[in-house]
């Protein structure tokens, strides 16, 4: 494949597993921006977001575009990539961009939320974030997939469609 594969989706959607999961099948390397984001600045994300939010997006969009260059990479986002235009430009130029779409409560059911530092304040925040992102995440995804059921049902979903999108002639071949 000569294309990256971006996963764009809220926090908890499942964006860093099914890229483990499309790595191993594909063999593909895969990358998450969050984990990169950390090893470049030396600190944890909840520790960049108490220098500010603004400060977090900065090395995010710096990060992003820096892997967005590259090519036959799964690339696996932070749900907020959507907030900056540019980042998605950026990821668009190399990239098929899947969005995944989990229920909200499943993601509150399944995720640690006390963790990630914008959803540590509860399931309300988590439904504010979504109705405040959710067209965005339409906006820039290539391809929807809904992550409801098991993980390797969204797992041959997303190759399905993938295959289906190539072959519509709008992307190079897997
Ligand atoms: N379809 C699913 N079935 C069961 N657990 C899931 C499913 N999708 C995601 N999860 C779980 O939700 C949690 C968050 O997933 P993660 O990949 O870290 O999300 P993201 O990177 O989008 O924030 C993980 O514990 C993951 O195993
Ligand atoms: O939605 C967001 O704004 C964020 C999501 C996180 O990544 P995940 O989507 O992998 O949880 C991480 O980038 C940061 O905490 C901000
Ligand atoms: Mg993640």
């Amino acid at each position: 494949m000569k294309e990256n594969i971006v996963l764009i989706g809220m926090p908890g959607s499942g964006k860093s597993t099914l890229a483990r999961m499309l790595s191993n099948k594909l063999r593909m390397p895969m990358i998450d921006l969050d984990t990169e984001i950390e090893t470049y600045t030396q600190k944890e994300i909840s520790q960049l977001f108490e220098i500010g939010e603004s400060h977090f997006r900065d090395i995010e969009t710096e990060v992003a575009k820096k892997f967005a260059l590259k090519k036959n990479l799964i690339i696996s986002t932070g749900g907020g990539i959507i907030l900056r235009e540019e980042n998605m430009r950026a990821l668009q130029k190399n990239g098929i961009v899947i969005f995944l779409n989990r229920h909200i409560e499943k993601i509150s059911d399944d995720v640690q939320i006390a963790t990630r530092p914008l959803l540590k304040d509860g399931v309300e925040r988590l439904q504010k974030l979504y109705v405040e992102r959710i067209d965005l995440y339409h906006k820039y995804a290539h391809i929807t997939i809904e992550n409801n059921d098991n993980l390797i049902m969204a797992l041959n979903e997303i190759i399905e469609a993938l295959n289906a999108y190539v072959q519509k002639g709008t992307a190079n071949e897997i």
